[in-house]
């Protein structure tokens, strides 16, 4: 979110929400403080007649922008060519995307299809190239410049073949006869256990060596971060696939696919309420909260979902999340105020536009505390997904947010025994330590003993995940490791395993190991023996 200059995080835009309605909050404060259910804190302001009819009078003045329009479109596609004449092959790319988004008729279409093909072949994804040509023609390309395009087809299917094959990155699949009998997404090494002091955890059932593989978990939803991401333009919002060749939803400009797949089922799941939605909530907020947009679309599946008794712990189904942790009564109750307040907004919005709960009727209330509730599970288990892409240079930006039921379940330690990593959106969480069979499973909800200071720590887990961590690191007080990994050269490396092995008092000799078989296991990874 942008005010033409700053580029504001949802922890600062919520800030200035809390600030704007403080003088509101500090009226009704006695008496919101006596609502202790979400639901009844939306009907603490959907009981305000007055207020109501003034949010639907600014609902029914808003005018969506138009999503889909010929002339936009071919206004966008021709600044494309100019971009594209002067060589300039990705920006035409991204107007060539956008001119899609806005095509209405088959022609505007095709010729953006088919004007997205060239940029791309100069680009050198033959590949994707070859997509949007077939593209084209199923549009119906025009008779009169089939030829070029037939050229074009000819070329890039030469160049693909004659490419070197690009190896791709292989993801780790847990095979058959190791994956757990009764949770979806894990390696028949961890069980799940629950006690007062850490509520669900995960135990290891087994010893598990270093690298060894515990989970490979896929998330039950992700948002694609467009303001934080590189660009938007090159990320499907369904699988968060890095894409040159996105493919718009056939209704609004808001959501973008790798795949007609993709498409559908994000728009059979949520997205077909979701679009009809969107254009209104930035301009009826000023803002748009990716926890809004993330909560939305989990209560849409909520509502949607055909109900699975299944006994096992699964990842691709609503009842696991509708079990996380959100601590509903622990946020200060005057954030918990603002964000009920436009959450009660969006539901009128809701009611008002895309008359779900017609359709849905019995979820109207459910609605009303499971919108909030959803805001409160992204808070404590989102996880932000950072990806690397790129041609013969590789790079990393931060393109979601993703919320997955197993690695929820993972308490943390500034001193984890287990790391995890993405490929694509998939998870893989992997033993950074030896853990011994009856262990807890620990993974780093961030703070981590080498790079933060233990005050610094604590502050940050009670205000995000209302615990104190008892871990050894904060127990110890183990002193951060004042050294940049990035800068690290070899000698620098043995002096600081000398250092390490000289002081008892300082990281357990654990910690050695961990460095030297975490370069082991980097290593094999990277190798592809792994
Ligand atoms: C992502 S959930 C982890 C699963 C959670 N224990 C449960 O029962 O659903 C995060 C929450 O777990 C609890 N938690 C995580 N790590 C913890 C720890 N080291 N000690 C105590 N509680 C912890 C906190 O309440 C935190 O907000």
């Amino acid at each position: 979110m942008t005010d033409g200059k700053k580029v504001y995080t949802d922890t600062e835009l919520l800030e200035l929400q809390i600030q704007r309605y403080r003088p509101r909050y500090l009226k009704d404060e006695s008496e919101f403080k006596k609502c202790t259910t979400n639901a009844a804190r939306m009907n603490f302001f959907l009981n305000q007649e007055e207020e109501v009819a003034h949010i639907k009078s600014k609902i029914q003045q808003i005018k969506p922008h138009v999503t889909k329009s010929d002339v936009k479109a071919s206004e966008l596609r021709k600044l494309g060519n100019v971009q594209f004449q002067n060589k300039s092959d990705k920006d035409a790319l991204i107007l060539y995307t956008q001119s899609l988004s806005f095509a209405k008729s088959d022609e505007e279409v095709s010729v953006a299809y088919g004007n997205r093909s060239a940029a791309l072949f100069y680009m050198g994804f033959y590949e994707e190239c070859l997509a949007d040509i077939d593209r084209a023609f199923r549009h119906g390309y025009p008779e009169s410049l089939s030829a070029k395009l037939f050229k074009r087809k000819k070329d890039a299917t030469k160049a693909y073949s004659d490419r070197k094959k690009v190896v791709k990155v292989k993801t780790y699949e847990i095979p058959q006869s190791e994956m757990n009998p009764s949770i979806q997404s894990a390696r028949n090494c961890i069980e799940i256990q629950a006690n007062e002091k850490y509520g669900r955890h995960i135990v290891a059932s087994r010893d598990i060596a270093i690298g060894e593989v515990l989970a490979v978990d896929n998330p039950y939803l992700v948002e694609l971060q467009a303001d934080m991401s590189s660009d938007p333009f090159l990320f499907c919002c369904e699988c968060l696939k890095h894409c040159y060749n996105v493919i718009p939803c056939l209704n609004c400009n808001e959501a973008y696919y790798c795949t007609e797949i993709c498409r559908a089922k994000a728009f059979q799941n949520y997205h077909k309420y979701e679009c009809l939605i969107l254009p209104y909530v930035g301009q009826l907020f000023g803002i748009k909260f990716d926890f809004w947009l993330f909560s939305l679309k989990i209560t849409l599946l909520a509502m949607t979902e055909e109900k699975n008794d299944e006994t096992m712990y699964r990842s691709d189904r609503y009842k696991e999340i509708s079990e996380l942790e959100g601590h509903s009564n622990a946020d200060p109750p005057e954030q918990t105020y603002v964000l009920t307040l436009l959450s009660a907004s969006i539901f009128i919005l809701i009611k008002e536009k895309i008359k779900i709960f017609k359709e849905f009727e019995v979820f109207e209330e459910k609605f009303k505390e499971l919108f909030l509730y959803h805001q409160q599970v992204f808070k404590v288990n989102a996880v932000t997904i950072v990806s690397w892409h790129g041609n013969d240079k590789f790079y990393t930006s931060v393109t979601g947010l993703a919320l997955y039921s197993l690695y929820s379940l993972f308490n943390h330690s500034c001193y984890p025994n287990t790391f995890w990593n993405t490929s694509g959106s998939t998870m893989v969480v992997r033993a950074s330590l030896p853990i011994k069979k009856g262990e807890q499973c620990f993974i780093s909800y961030g703070p981590y003993f080498a790079y933060d200071n233990k005050t610094e720590r604590q502050e940050r887990l009670q205000r995000l995940y209302r615990f104190t961590c008892e871990c050894r690191a904060c127990q110890e007080n183990w002193p951060k490791v004042t050294f940049s990994p990035a800068s690290v050269d070899c000698k620098f490396i043995k002096q600081v395993i000398k250092k390490l092995t000289e002081n008892q008092a300082l990281p357990p000799p654990g910690y050695i190991l961990s460095l030297r078989k975490g370069l082991e296991v980097a290593y094999r990874i990277l190798d592809g023996t792994s």
